[in-house]
């Protein structure tokens, strides 16, 4: 399986939560034709189905914390495989959250050629957040959630960037600017990949 996915570009998209990550791959997806794929709407799809894992799911989720690493990448991975025929390329957002996720990717998967490290203040993710949450209906999208998940973020997504900036693999897009302007900058770090 690993090898249908093989040749296809991975590109991790990382930044804290209400940084603009889903927002910034709708649009790749519309210029590039990648393949989308968030971690957390597929963790969400898995609630919304009602099944017993979804509610075990739910309730980590509204809490803020980290779903165990295996059940995300099992959900990533059949993902891919589903689009590995298709796809010119994925767009994983959302992912991974702590460096050892992105160590067990790799070793299941294959290594990204590019990070795209979606950066805005912590004020500015909240106060998107709040505003997102009135109408998202995310039961993470209140207050008291959104104050975990940033603490989480700074703890252990960060040290993600540090970890790959090492291999040379990072573009720090500054997301405070409108949204088209990030895009430009997503653009041309995806351009250059080619
Ligand atoms: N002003 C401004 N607003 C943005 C920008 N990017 C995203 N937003 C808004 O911020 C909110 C959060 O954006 P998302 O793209 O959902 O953020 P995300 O990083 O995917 O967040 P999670 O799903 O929580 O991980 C949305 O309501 C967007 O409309 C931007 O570049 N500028
Ligand atoms: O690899 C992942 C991705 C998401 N989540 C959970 O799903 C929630 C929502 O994730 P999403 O990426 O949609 O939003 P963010 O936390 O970036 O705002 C997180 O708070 C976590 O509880 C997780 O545990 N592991
Ligand atoms: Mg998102």
């Amino acid at each position: 399986m690993a090898d249908k996915i093989k040749d296809a570009k991975i590109i991790f998209v990382v930044g804290g939560p209400g940084s603009g990550k889903g927002t910034q791959c709708e649009k790749v997806v519309a210029k590039y034709g990648y393949t989308h794929l968030s971690s957390g709407d597929l963790l969400r799809a898995e609630v919304a189905s009602g099944s017993d894992r979804g509610k075990t799911l739910q309730a980590i989720m509204q809490k803020g914390e980290l779903v165990p690493l295996d059940t995300v990448l099992d959900m990533i991975k059949d993902a891919m495989i589903a689009k590995a025929d298709v796809s010119k390329g994925f767009l994983i957002d959302g992912y991974p959250r702590e460096v050892v996720q992105g160590e067990e990717f790799e070793k299941k998967i294959g290594a990204p050629s590019l990070l795209l490290y979606i950066d805005a203040r912590s004020e500015t993710m909240v106060k998107r957040l709040m505003k997102r949450g009135e109408t998202s209906g995310r039961a993470d999208d209140n207050e008291e959630t959104i104050k975990k998940r940033l603490d989480l973020y700074y703890k252990a997504t960060e040290p993600v960037i540090t970890f790959y900036s090492s291999r040379g693999i990072v573009r720090k897009i500054d997301s405070e600017l409108p949204v088209d302007e990030v895009f430009t900058h997503v653009a041309k770090a995806i351009d250059d990949l080619k």
